[in-house]
């Protein structure tokens, strides 16, 4: 980055004396370079027209882009891309600048503090002006920016890192301890007077309290950010769209709103709040470091960020920065990234200042998080239970490192929550793993077109009509379960599944494929599937017409499929709520699937891990004939419908329920879980009181602790085995004795 060039000779030199004396008139000058006709003393008209003609452009058009993006994100509070897509236009328009710097005007925006002030507010001049930041993007850019302070310096300086906050800057003025006014950013010189609206916030103190080592100065300016928390943000917008308002885009947007109100009494009502991060002009008040100047605020009662660290090498910023675009959703505000800065208030004035931001200091940010695209299209999905959610289509637009073009959207009403057309200009956000969330519309952006969704009356796939279970269910589902192609492919994605029959090739093409073909008219048939019938589907026949080694894959798994123990069966029959732990439960109780059906509602609630929704949900899939019907034809195909009772295997751990925690040397995961419920005991997943054992083995962990604090006997493998062979009682004998 090259960026600075241009004001190697007078800017950082004034900038430097403005930071030490800031009422030097010196400083004044260099502060309205803005409007000052004499152009900076390089030679920048020199090269204009040696400037390639698409360059100089494509430079007017960003410098219009990024005006235009300002003026809605600063004034206006209604910006229409994202900031991740702001920065891509400033970043282009830099870097432009930097390979051409005849562009770079005194006027351009990489020259400025973005940012006005609206005349909705009495325009206020700050005492020293405020700053906007230089950004890192990527280690090294940052490698790039510790090299240069270095090397200016001379030094190996502290680096004081804090999380970048994504809120509203604002500067306070503290006379004599008392707060005198409170402005915001506006364009870096001139703010907007917000006084009475800052005076609400509970954060900001109306006097500072001095101590002996921290007496409170003359005057001093302070600068922070107005921020929302998460979950605070989260409840105003829940309140605004229960009053029918619109709700805000992101929590920056909400605290801008919120602070930037006419009326202070609606501020109030906002939970607003206050980091400090920095100081304007002082008089009576001379920090030698950054660290000490907040530890000074702390003592006069105003809030830092509690995330606050001294570091002292590249690399450790490189891990500190690594470590927070891991963690950055565990602060109880929004960041998006690291601000860096030297620590050491004297060397910090001699690196001085760019008209736009401190040299001493850079922002290392974060990928975007939040992009908009086009929202093309809703359409429906039908799931695995005839559930039917609607879904954004989207223009691929690259979010966190991924390209998204789909979305849930969760039913109809959301749809109507988020207040989303068809056509609409769409936020986007996709947070670490979580699944990408459409947030809203750019209303913004609408041009007239935009439709809005209406949930179809059929299903998409099979045609029968669309119903809602009770009156009062948000949901609509397609009744056709037996043979609706959509719930037919999910029911044979999930019996393949792991915690099912685990048949690795059935996967989601293969069902489709199956399905297709007409092999399968519905899960009773996929026992019944041999060669000849793989042959007429496509992804089951290879070129010269002979069964793909994917074929032979399915079949064999099939084949071992019908020696699974009874619970995988149970999960693989699709009964609402029966998942594996319930499964297990019921195989264990009642031993085969005949005894499943043939048993009472009662008692099938009464099993330990069962409960009434899900007897429930068992009695009544039986009562549907094509549901039994599918039982009968695994049955005639070889299905195991019931687990093995060895009589050679003692029933000696009947009713007991035992944790199995970290790996034993010669039981697997599955081999222990199988000993314990062949001998009548549970595998339970957790340790509590009513734990009989638990077994430890290497690296065993916090079960261990908690089995330690419970007072559950503690076994190894030997005592495991004891166990196993012997009861309960022998068992107890080779109970551990905790250390310690
Ligand atoms: N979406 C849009 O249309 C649009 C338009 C204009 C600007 N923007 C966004 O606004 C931002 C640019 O604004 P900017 O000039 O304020 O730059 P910036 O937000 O990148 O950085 C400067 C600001 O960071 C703040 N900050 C937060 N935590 C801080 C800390 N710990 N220490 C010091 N400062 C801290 C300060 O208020 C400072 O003014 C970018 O994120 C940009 O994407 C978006
Ligand atoms: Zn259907």
């Amino acid at each position: 980055m090259t960026r600075e060039r241009t004001h190697e000779h007078a800017a950082p030199d004034a900038a430097a004396s403005r930071e030490a004396r800031p009422s030097d008139p010196r400083a004044e000058e260099a502060g309205i370079e803005k409007s000052g006709a004499e152009p900076a003393p390089d030679a920048r008209a020199e090269g204009l027209e040696d400037v390639p003609r698409e360059s100089r452009q494509r430079h007017e058009e960003l410098v219009e882009q990024v005006r235009f993006h300002q003026f809605r994100y600063y004034v206006l509070d209604a910006p229409v891309i994202t900031d991740g897509e702001f920065d891509e236009l400033f970043v282009e328009l830099q870097r432009l600048e930097d390979e051409h710097p005849a562009l770079r005007a005194p006027d351009s925006p990489t020259q400025e503090v973005g940012g006005t002030f609206s005349t909705e507010f009495t325009a206020v001049d700050h005492l020293e002006r405020m700053l906007s930041l230089d950004n890192a993007f990527d280690v090294s850019e940052l490698t790039t920016w510790v090299n240069r302070v270095e090397r200016e310096t001379g030094s190996h300086p502290a680096f004081l890192c804090e999380p970048k906050i994504d809120g509203l800057a604002v500067n306070l003025l503290y006379r004599n301890g008392r707060l005198e006014r409170a402005l915001t950013r506006g364009d870096g010189r001139t703010g907007e007077d917000v006084t009475l609206n800052v005076r609400t916030m509970r954060d900001v103190p109306d006097r500072l309290t001095g101590s002996p080592e921290y007496p409170v100065p003359e005057l001093v300016e302070i600068r922070g950010e107005v921020y929302f928390r998460l979950d605070e943000f989260a409840e105003l917008n829940a309140s605004l769209v229960d009053a029918g308002k619109t709700a805000f885009a992101n929590p920056r947007n909400g605290a801008a709103g919120s602070l930037r109100q006419k009326d202070p009494r609606i501020s109030k009502q906002r939970p607003l709040r206050l980091i400090c991060h920095g100081l304007g002009r002082r008089d009576g008040f001379e920090p030698p470091t950054q660290s000490a100047a907040y530890e000074a605020l702390r003592t006069w009662g105003l809030p830092v960020s509690p995330h606050t660290v001294v570091l002292s090498s590249l690399e450790q910023l490189t891990e500190h920065v690594r470590y927070w675009g891991e963690h950055r959703h565990e602060a109880d505000h929004e960041i998006d990234g690291i601000v860096i800065k030297i620590d050491d208030v004297a060397l910090q004035r001699r690196l001085g200042t760019t008209s736009r931001a401190p040299r001493w200091s850079i922002a290392y940010k974060y990928p975007p998080e939040q992009a908009t695209t086009e929202l093309v299209d809703i359409r429906v999905n039908v799931g695995r239970t005839g559930r039917v959610t609607p879904f954004a289509e989207m223009n691929p637009v690259k979010v966190a490192g991924s390209t998204v073009s789909l979305a849930t959207l969760h039913n109809a009403d959301e749809v109507r929550r988020k207040g989303v057309l068809v056509g609409d200009r769409v936020v986007i956000r996709k947070a670490g793993d979580v699944i990408p969330e459409v947030l809203g519309p750019v209303v913004d952006a609408r041009d007239g077109d935009e439709y809005p969704f209406v949930m179809p009356e059929t299903c998409p796939e099979c045609g029968w009509t669309l119903y809602r279970q009770k009156e009062t269910d948000v949901d609509i589902r397609c009744p056709n379960a037996r043979s609706c192609p959509a719930q037919l492919r999910e029911r044979l994605f999930h019996l393949a599944g792991r915690g099912a029959f685990d048949i690795d090739v059935l996967g989601y093409e293969s069902a489709a494929a199956l399905l297709e073909a007409g092999v399968v008219v519905d899960e009773g048939d996929v026992f019944l599937l041999d060669e000849d019938k793989l042959l007429r589907t496509e992804q089951f026949r290879a070129k010269d017409g002979s069964l793909t080694a994917n074929g032979t894959k399915l079949l064999t798994g099939l084949e071992n499929a019908k020696q699974q123990p009874l619970w995988r069966v149970l999960v693989a029959l699709s009964i609402r709520f029966v998942g594996p732990t319930a499964a297990q439960a019921l195989a264990r109780e009642f031993g085969s699937l005949d005894a499943i059906e043939a048993a009472a509602e009662e008692d099938l609630a009464a099993v330990d891990g069962v409960g009434e929704t899900i007897a429930g949900a068992v009695r009544e899939w039986f009562t549907v004939d094509w549901h039994r019907e599918v039982v009968d034809k695994w049955r005639a195909a070889g299905v195991r419908m019931a687990d093995e009772r060895d009589t050679a295997v003692p029933r000696n751990l009947e009713g007991l329920s035992i944790v199995v925690t970290g790996s034993l040397p010669t039981y697997s995961r599955d081999e222990s879980k199988e000993w314990i419920m062949n001998r009548g005991g549970r595998a339970a997943g957790s340790v509590s009181k009513k734990t009989a054992f638990v077994v430890v083995g290497d690296a065993p962990g916090s079960k261990y602790d908690k089995a330690v604090q419970l007072g559950v006997p503690v076994l190894d493998e030997e005592g495991f085995r004891v166990l196993l062979e012997q009861g309960p009682e022998a068992a107890a004998g080779m109970a551990l004795q905790p250390e310690g």
